[in-house]
């Protein structure tokens, strides 16, 4: 029986990877699927893990209709046993809900991937409604830490060097130190999403002696961060 699973975490979980790896395993036992995303940071029509891997994928649109353009491919008689989804995050509740009328009605397994929370740590809608519907949500079992070292569990958002927790929900990005942009994202523990205190943040509390309380037994110096030039 087909299956509507979200396979979620925050950025850098390596969700992107686990979706070419699934699209890998299940084509290699005969199986024929479609890949999909939205927005992906390296450009339209293609999914992209940041271990350095991409494959060409179909792009996401407000108005795609997903049960039009799967039902349209097998009336044309194409095979279709599976639907890589990933960006989720981004996909509208209507879409959503056409996924999981896919998996009922035609028995097509849907695998998505996505951050379940924004920059406020609010649920992005497509994942709100992926939560709500899917048969299995599956956490990542590799932890994103933050620079304490606990595990993260929130994105933040850092523009000019500084975490913000307002905006636009939508801005895509990167969490590599240095990356082009104006916005970067870290991942953070709560203590330290809470606490506004980001590794850039935390270096420079340690170096300030007025900057108390801050418990540098429990939180080390974050590392600076390799960068390019490094
Ligand atoms: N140079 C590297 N060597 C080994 N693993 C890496 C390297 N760069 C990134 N990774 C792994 O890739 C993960 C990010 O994968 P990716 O699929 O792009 O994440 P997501 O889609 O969740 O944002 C990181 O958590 C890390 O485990
Ligand atoms: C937290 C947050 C993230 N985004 C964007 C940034 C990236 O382009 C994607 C997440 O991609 P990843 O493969 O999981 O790293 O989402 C955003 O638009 N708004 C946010 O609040």
């Amino acid at each position: 029986m087909a299956e509507l699973v979200f396979f979620s975490g925050t950025m850098d979980c390596g969700k992107s990877t686990l979706a070419l790896q699934m699209n890998h395993n299940h084509g290699a036992r005969g199986r024929v699927g479609l890949i999909f995303t939205k927005m992906d940071r390296a450009g339209t029509n293609v999914l992209s893990s940041r271990l350095g891997l991409s494959t060409g994928a179909l792009e996401v649109r407000d108005d795609l209709d997903f049960w039009d353009a799967i039902v349209d491919r097998a009336t044309a008689g194409t095979r279709i046993d599976y639907l890589i989804c990933d960006e989720a995050q981004f996909y509208t509740c209507d879409q959503v809900e056409q996924l999981a009328r896919i998996v009922d009605e035609m028995d097509v397994d849907v695998f998505a991937f996505g951050i379940t929370a924004d920059f406020r740590t609010e649920l992005f809608p497509g994942s709100k409604r992926l939560i709500e519907l899917a048969d299995r949500v599956q956490v990542l079992q590799v932890e994103a830490l933050c620079w304490c070292g606990r595990r993260a569990t929130t994105n933040a958002r850092v523009m000019d060097g500084v975490m913000v927790v307002e905006g636009e929900q939508v801005v895509v990005g990167d969490t590599n130190p240095g990356s082009s942009g104006l916005v970067e994202y870290e991942v953070l523990c709560r203590r330290h999403y809470m606490r506004r205190m980001t590794s850039h943040a935390a270096r420079a509390a340690a170096i300030s002696p007025e900057v108390l309380p801050f418990d540098l037994d429990v939180c080390p110096v974050p590392p600076l961060p390799i960068t390019q030039a490094d």
